[in-house]
């Protein structure tokens, strides 16, 4: 099954757009598990387990692993997740970018070491940079367009003189990902709930390809804004919450609260579709 393949059946099983992100901080967790980065995948398989049956995916961003050297947690929980969700496909959120060899490398360490069916990608190097991940039959690269982040203005915000129609740099990311780049229908966009116009902007320059849109909950981005810019049938948006789910409780019932903020999230995307 491919990624886009995984996409549609999680929607369809779970009626959800919301991604679950997996960011998990030791200093944050609940009662006996605080500051025990032991605990990291005991965290999140408990927050997998509560949320699995609500969302289109999961997001797990590998700096919260490894910087606390738990990548072996990682590979833990990624099996655990292939095992009570073997429908939901998970985004490793890596936000690779490098010259076509050492893509190779990472595209080896998403789609083999970690199982991923997809993966974050900043498209500044190129293409070359991008075409090692597209090898990967049926796995799916998000590259990164309008961050949801206030620098995201410093380029992606550019005018490009020298191109036709004198786009701005996300508007040609999006381009390029809908039109050449987009070698086998493997590629995705990132952009952020923070900014609702650019999403639309976003979907009339790439009307078929899957977004990726994290900024909802913590970082305040307007989740029926979201909606009612980039949602259309058949081209699905993936629309993120970490922290606002993670950590909803700071309580023994936060695999609850999770469930709820979940919940609350999902239904309230499921309900903006116009
Ligand atoms: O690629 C991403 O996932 C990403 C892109 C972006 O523009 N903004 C953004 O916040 N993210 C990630 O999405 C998650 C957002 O987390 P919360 O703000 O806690 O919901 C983090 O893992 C970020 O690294």
């Amino acid at each position: 099954m491919t990624f886009l393949d995984m996409l549609g059946a999680a929607e369809r099983q779970n009626h959800s757009m919301l991604c679950v992100g997996l960011d998990p901080e030791p200093t944050k967790f609940p009662g006996k598990l605080k500051g025990d980065a032991n605990k990291i995948y005991d965290f999140c398989a408990a927050i997998v387990d509560s949320v699995a049956d609500l969302v289109i995916s999961f997001k797990p961003q590998i700096a919260y692993f490894a910087a606390h050297r738990a990548e072996g947690q990682l590979e833990r929980l990624m099996e655990h997740m292939r095992r009570v969700a073997p429908q939901v496909p998970i985004i490793l959120d890596a936000k690779r970018g490098d010259i076509g060899s050492t893509a190779e490398q990472y595209a080896r360490e998403a789609f083999e070491r970690y199982g991923a069916d997809a993966v974050t990608l900043s498209p500044f190097m190129g293409f070359d940079s991008v075409a090692p991940y597209l090898k990967y039959e049926g796995k799916g690269a998000f590259l990164l367009c309008r961050t949801s982040n206030p620098g995201g203005d410093d380029l992606q915000n550019q005018r490009l003189a020298s191109v036709d129609g004198q786009p701005l740099l996300y508007e040609h990311v999006a381009r390029l990902a809908q039109g050449p780049w987009n070698l086998n229908g493997q590629l995705g966009l990132v952009v952020g709930a923070t900014y609702p116009a650019e999403i639309e902007r976003v979907r009339t320059v790439a009307p078929t390809l899957p977004l990726l849109i994290p900024g909802v909950g913590a970082q305040g981005g307007d989740a029926v804004a979201t909606v009612r810019a980039g949602w259309k049938p058949g081209a699905p948006i993936i629309v993120n919450s970490s922290r606002a789910i993670l950590y909803a409780s700071s309580g023994d019932d936060f695999a609850d609260a999770a469930r709820r903020e979940a919940l609350r999230t999902r239904d309230l995307l499921q309900a903006a579709r116009p």
